[in-house]
């Protein structure tokens, strides 16, 4: 085993493809593309960016000279499987195969465990995925819609929250086991955990299920004024969808997913951004609260966290609305591409067996 482990990791998100290399737990460089709506329009599928995202990422490799076949191994975000515990898996046939098909559904994740398994295999190292967005750790109770057919899902930011609440736990002098946070990624999606002990027993699913809209997604909605919608000869499936998650929320009422825009735009007078973005944050904070009744007012802090993070009068407006139940500790942007190596060097180096996806 080389003393220095090479580790490129690749996070494709709903609005940036993020990538760095390690020399094991030591980032060398770290870059991140953003994408406009109007970048990803012509692909009506995630499947359909696969090319376009590797271009992405082989041209930031080709720009900072890196020798690829110095690496030891490629780590993705991944993606949506079958529910599964959290940890990193080595990506297998089976998982590239329902990834591509997008058996489990789809979102730009998916693409990090098969972008990893491509650059790998021709270099003939491993390609893991940590964390995937569907890691399941909600109580039973939790999963319980109200409509048998239906089953509240954990379709999260699974990675970012769990690294997020370890450095919170960390700065309150505490293991993560130790610990109960509401945890808020406020991203291109928007989740809002609650994590007990280390588990997140409960979280909205940020995908295509509830809690607050977000840069690009319309969040939970009104079901009654939705059956309407679908019904009335107006959509496709697709097209719906389509409407729905990558051209709900911010996108829908003010035509950005870029919240810096929308800054710009409150910070010039335009109050119908402000009435709409102080909404995100308004719907962030009834959910916040939800998630601190799971946890029965026994909480150790609100974590904030994601891209969204960075702006002080959007996290104003959420902490009015919830400080009277914890401390807030807001930590912007992610740690994502850290938590992947972490996740691959502990297989490679700490013995920690890789999992296998069945
Ligand atoms: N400084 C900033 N101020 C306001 N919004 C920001 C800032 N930086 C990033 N964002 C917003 O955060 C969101 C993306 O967050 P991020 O966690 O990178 O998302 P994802 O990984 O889901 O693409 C976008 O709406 C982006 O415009
Ligand atoms: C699918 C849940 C995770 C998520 O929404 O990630 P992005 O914010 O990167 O789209």
């Amino acid at each position: 085993m080389p003393k220095t482990i090479r580790i490129l990791a690749i996070n494709p998100g709903s609005t940036s493809t993020k990538i760095a290399l390690f020399h094991n737990e030591k980032e060398i460089f770290q870059e991140t593309i953003r994408h406009s709506p109007a970048e990803l329009k012509p692909y009506p599928k995630i499947i359909d960016q696969y090319i376009f995202r590797k271009e992405t990422i082989l041209k930031i490799l080709d720009k900072k000279e890196i020798n690829v076949r110095k690496l030891n191994a490629v780590v993705g975000r991944g993606g949506l499987l079958k529910p599964i515990s959290g940890g990193t898996y080595i990506v297998n046939e089976k998982m590239v195969n329902d990834l591509k098909q997008g058996l489990y559904g789809e979102h730009a994740s998916n693409l990090g465990g098969l972008l990893a398994f491509e650059i790998s295999r021709n270099l003939d190292i491993p390609a893991f995925i940590v964390d995937p967005v569907v890691v399941d750790e909600m109580e039973p109770i939790a999963k319980i819609s109200g409509t048998p057919e239906i089953e509240r899902k954990s379709i999260f930011h699974a990675l970012n929250q769990k690294a997020m609440a370890r450095r919170a736990a960390g700065d309150l002098g505490k293991k993560y086991e130790e610990i109960n946070v509401v945890v808020v990624h406020l991203g291109g999606g928007i989740s809002v955990g609650a994590h007990k002990k280390g588990k997140v027993i409960d979280v909205n699913n940020a995908l295509d299920g509830d809690g607050p809209f977000s840069p690009e997604r319309s969040g939970g909605l009104p079901f009654g004024a939705l059956m309407k919608m679908c019904y009335n000869g107006k959509y496709s499936y697709d097209e719906l969808r389509r409407k729905l998650i990558g051209r709900g929320g911010l996108v829908a009422y003010l035509g950005t997913n870029d919240g810096r825009e929308v800054k710009k735009r409150i910070d010039a007078g335009d109050e119908q951004a402000e009435l709409i973005y102080k909404a995100m944050a308004y719907q962030v904070g009834k959910e916040i609260g939800s998630q601190c009744a799971v946890l029965k007012g026994d909480i150790d802090a609100i974590v904030l966290t994601g891209g969204l993070a960075y702006d002080n009068m959007f996290i104003d407006w959420i902490k009015e609305m919830v400080s009277f139940m914890a401390p807030v500790m807001v930590y912007p942007g992610e740690d994502e591409l850290l938590a992947l190596a972490h996740g691959a060097l502990r297989v490679i180096i700490g013995g920690e067996k890789a999992k296998t996806y069945e």
